[in-house]
């Protein structure tokens, strides 16, 4: 459904060149649920314009439901979903006209229109806000009425910039059910930007992740996790010297009377490290294991937290 070969994207900013993407070879199957994820400033916006044809690659190239973006855009459009992290309704019409009337720029009969306006405001369960202005809509709502839209012309593919971004979190919620209820529904394939680690974590069935205009990772989140973080072992000891012989013995590091490592299996390693730190005479107070988070794996990789302001461009 996506296929890129080296796309690169430079923009000229007075007499420098910013290279925002370096080369990105993806290829996602039909069907699937991608997250894709970066520090501020990694590339996500560009390679998402340059996928949806809104921006020209300067370099390599991207197919999309079969068509290429720089030759065959208008292919592309009529294939693909685009929810963007501005609002798609404007002001002037009632929320089903809205779907109807852009149901309609998109070649739907007037009957189809309305009939395909009708089951997305089932769907997403917009149909109590039907005869609303989109600008009384709250914000969950309107971005379900976002979503909507992005899917009244039935695409294969829909893109969706951070679907999730300034909502509560029964909101956040909210369209996260729809956004795997229309997946269930239409098999729709999904590729979407977040900043929220978790919900990548929980929902996207990949994850890819994009740093410095390239991509570092690409797998479920278990491989990513299991292959380039491991999990936490955290123990605390009765005095400081206790735990520095505690990190001698494990290769962890020591933090006062407290001592962290990073092992394969926690769960599995951690009675044979107590069994061998009381025979070495190391009094433990308290253990515990964490599983690694998408954020570990990206500090794995780069040294820095996804969760970091903007990077340096
Ligand atoms: N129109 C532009 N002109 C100049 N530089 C740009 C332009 N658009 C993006 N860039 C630069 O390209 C790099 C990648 O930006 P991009 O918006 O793709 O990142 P992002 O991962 O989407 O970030 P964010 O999460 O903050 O939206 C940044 O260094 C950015 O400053």
């Amino acid at each position: 459904m996506i296929h890129t070969r080296g796309l690169s994207r430079d923009f000229k900013v007075k007499k420098q060149v910013v290279t925002a993407v370096r080369g990105i070879d993806l290829d996602v199957e039909a069907g699937q649920l991608v997250a894709f994820l970066g520090p501020n400033g990694a590339g996500k916006s560009t390679t998402l314009r340059m996928l949806t044809t809104l921006l020209p690659p300067t370099s390599g190239t991207a197919e999309i439901a079969g068509h290429d973006v720089a030759t065959d855009p208008a292919a592309v459009r009529a294939r693909i979903g685009y929810v963007g992290q501005q609002n798609g309704a404007g002001e002037n019409y009632l929320v089903r006209d809205e779907l109807i009337t852009q149901g309609r720029c998109y070649g739907l009969h007037a009957r189809e229109a309305a009939a395909r306006a009708d089951e997305l405001l089932d769907l997403l369960d917009l149909r109590p806000l039907a005869k609303r202005l989109p600008g009384t809509l709250s914000g969950g709502q309107r971005r379900r009425l976002d979503i909507a839209l992005g899917l009244i012309h039935r695409p294969d593919l829909l893109f969706l910039d951070e679907p999730s971004t300034g909502l509560d979190p029964t909101s956040r919620a909210e369209i996260w059910r729809h956004i795997l209820l229309l997946r269930e529904t239409y098999g729709t394939t999904l590729f979407l930007t977040t900043h929220y680690l978790e919900e990548a974590d929980n929902m996207a069935e990949r994850v890819v992740i994009i740093d410095g205009g390239r991509i570092i990772a690409d797998g479920t989140a278990a491989q990513l996790k299991n292959d380039l973080a491991g999990d936490h072992i955290t123990i605390t000891t009765g005095t400081e010297r206790e735990a520095e012989t505690a990190a001698r013995i494990s290769g962890g590091s020591a933090d006062g009377t407290t001592v962290r490592l990073r092992v394969a299996n926690a769960a599995g390693t951690l009675p044979d490290y107590l069994r061998t730190l009381d025979g070495a005479g190391v009094k433990v107070t308290s253990a515990e294991t964490a599983r690694p988070t998408l954020d570990d794996v990206f500090l794995t990789l780069t040294g820095r937290s996804l969760t970091d302001d903007d990077i340096p461009a």
